[in-house]
């Protein structure tokens, strides 16, 4: 029997529908089956419309068979079943399941996703991201915990305000960027906490932009890419680590391109971290590259004397253990390089004092973290201890090769002897060598002159101690 009224078909197409999510399963079924729409029966043939010439030709190729045995056993005067592609399909889509097509998307020829409108909010809640796609947030990573100065201020102020105002005006997309170790994640994870705190409803995914690839490349191989879309794009906020690393991986910042057009135009937020400036991405794509600095571009600089020491004493009141100033301000003068290094270089000084029972003091400083103090003393070259030992005491820099023996001359020579043993890791020989080729026995007994003479003279002693400082910082 033909369907009498529209009201019937739809009643059988839905059928139809529901026993084949039935035989392929969910996954299947909302990939590749999901946008089809009946735009109606025409003689023998059941009109299906899918919205790209990819979804028909696959649709036709795997499940042609299927679709048209079910139809046959709903109305078996239906014989042929003829897929058309229409991006649009007709107002009379009470034939179809217009609600199963709010906020998918279409496939293009390369497989790749375009959105379709945006979803309505209130068709459906948008599915939380799934959890092994997204990293959890770090509980310690909040607002509170950052510690501000004029190095970061800029970057922390606009993380603010995103986290209380998403998406406003020339804060969309937020781009912080800055040397390793400097707080982006730990600003990006704090933005996160807040947005939550202030909106539980709102889905913020985080992850860091290899991540982000590892799933794209998985969904590409299991030929899930919808799914991979539709979750990313339902989010409210996506913030994406590291973007660095996109840089040569062309497919993965098209299909990013595509997601970060998507949630713009949707309104959404998207904050994006790198070690470089938008500007300065050289390997990602130009289009992106502009996309990403059209929103607020935030800049963390490397580290203050102030800051670090604000960092460590922050910290170590956290963990409730009393470190000597002198001790924090040790720790804030050698280790420049970035924050996580001057936080590991803390937490080893205060488990090595847990574990001995014994107070921290600059000397169990010195002594826990010899390999890190070392490791960030200055680099000196024999070549600026020459001229400055040379100002110091007013000689020719020429002198220190020279073979002028007088003491006014010999005396500085060894003193700079002296501190390129100290200060340099070169060998005794090749010191000899700079200083006009002389052997390493000279430099051996200058070396042994010089710390005798310290012991000897106190104000000789501090002319030393002064020159090494001033090599030092
Ligand atoms: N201003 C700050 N106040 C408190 N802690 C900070 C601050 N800046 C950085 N940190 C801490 O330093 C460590 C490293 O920070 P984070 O991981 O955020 O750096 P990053 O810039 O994302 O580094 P990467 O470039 O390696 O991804 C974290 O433990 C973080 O809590």
């Amino acid at each position: 029997m033909p369907p009498q009224s529209s009201g019937e078909l739809a009643a059988g197409w839905a059928r139809i529908r529901g026993r084949l999510r039935e035989e392929v399963g969910e996954v299947e079924y909302r990939t590749w089956l999901r946008q089809m729409t009946l735009a109606g029966i025409e003689g023998e043939d059941a009109i299906i419309l899918l919205p790209t010439r990819f979804l028909r030709d696959w649709v036709n190729s795997h499940y042609g068979d299927r679709l048209r045995s079910l139809w046959q056993a709903e109305y078996p005067e239906v014989r042929r079943i003829d897929i058309r592609v229409s991006a649009s399909p007709p107002p009379e889509a009470v034939l179809a399941g217009a609600e199963e097509r709010a906020g998918t998307e279409r496939i293009d020829g390369r497989g790749l996703a375009e959105p379709l409108a945006p979803r309505p909010a209130e068709t459906r809640p948008a599915p939380e991201p799934r959890s092994d796609w997204v990293v959890p947030l770090e509980a310690r990573f909040t607002f509170d915990t950052f510690v501000v100065g004029k190095p970061n201020e800029f970057a922390h102020a606009c993380a603010r305000r995103v986290s209380e105002k998403p998406a406003s005006p020339g804060f969309n997309p937020l781009f912080l960027y800055g040397g390793v170790g400097l707080g982006k994640t730990h600003l990006m994870h704090a933005t996160a906490w807040a947005i939550r705190a202030h909106d539980p409803q709102r889905t913020v995914a985080y992850m860091s932009a290899e991540k982000f690839m590892y799933r794209f490349i998985a969904a590409l191989r299991s030929q899930n890419t919808m799914e991979f879309k539709e979750t990313l794009r339902a989010v409210d906020v996506l913030m994406i680590d590291d973007l660095q690393f996109l840089i040569g991986k062309d497919n993965t910042q098209e299909e990013f391109f595509h997601t970060f057009n998507a949630l713009v135009d949707q309104g959404k937020q998207i904050i994006v971290s790198s070690d470089k400036s938008p500007s300065d991405l050289a390997g990602i794509e130009d289009r992106l590259r502009t996309r990403l600095g059209c929103g607020m571009v935030a800049d963390i600089h490397a580290t203050t004397y102030e800051l670090r020491l604000s960092i460590l004493q922050a910290k170590a009141a956290a963990a409730q253990v009393a470190v000597p100033p002198k001790v924090l301000e040790l720790l804030a003068n050698k280790i420049t390089a970035n924050v996580r290094e001057l936080e590991g270089a803390l937490n080893r000084l205060v488990a090595h004092a847990n574990l001995f029972g014994r107070p921290i003091t600059v000397d169990s400083a010195h002594e826990v973290l010899h390999d890190v103090l070392r490791a960030h003393e200055k680099r000196v070259s024999i070549e600026e201890i020459q001229k400055k030992v040379a100002e110091h005491y007013n000689i020719r820099l020429t002198d220190m090769s020279s073979a002028r023996r007088a003491r006014n001359v010999a005396r500085p020579r060894q003193v700079a002897m002296y501190l390129a043993k100290q200060l340099t890791q070169r060998s005794l020989p090749e010191i000899g060598r700079r200083f006009g080729n002389r052997d390493h026995t000279t430099v051996m007994h200058a070396v042994s002159r010089v710390a005798e003479l310290m012991e000897a003279d106190a104000g000789f002693a501090e002319d030393v101690a002064l020159l090494r400082k001033m090599l030092e910082t």
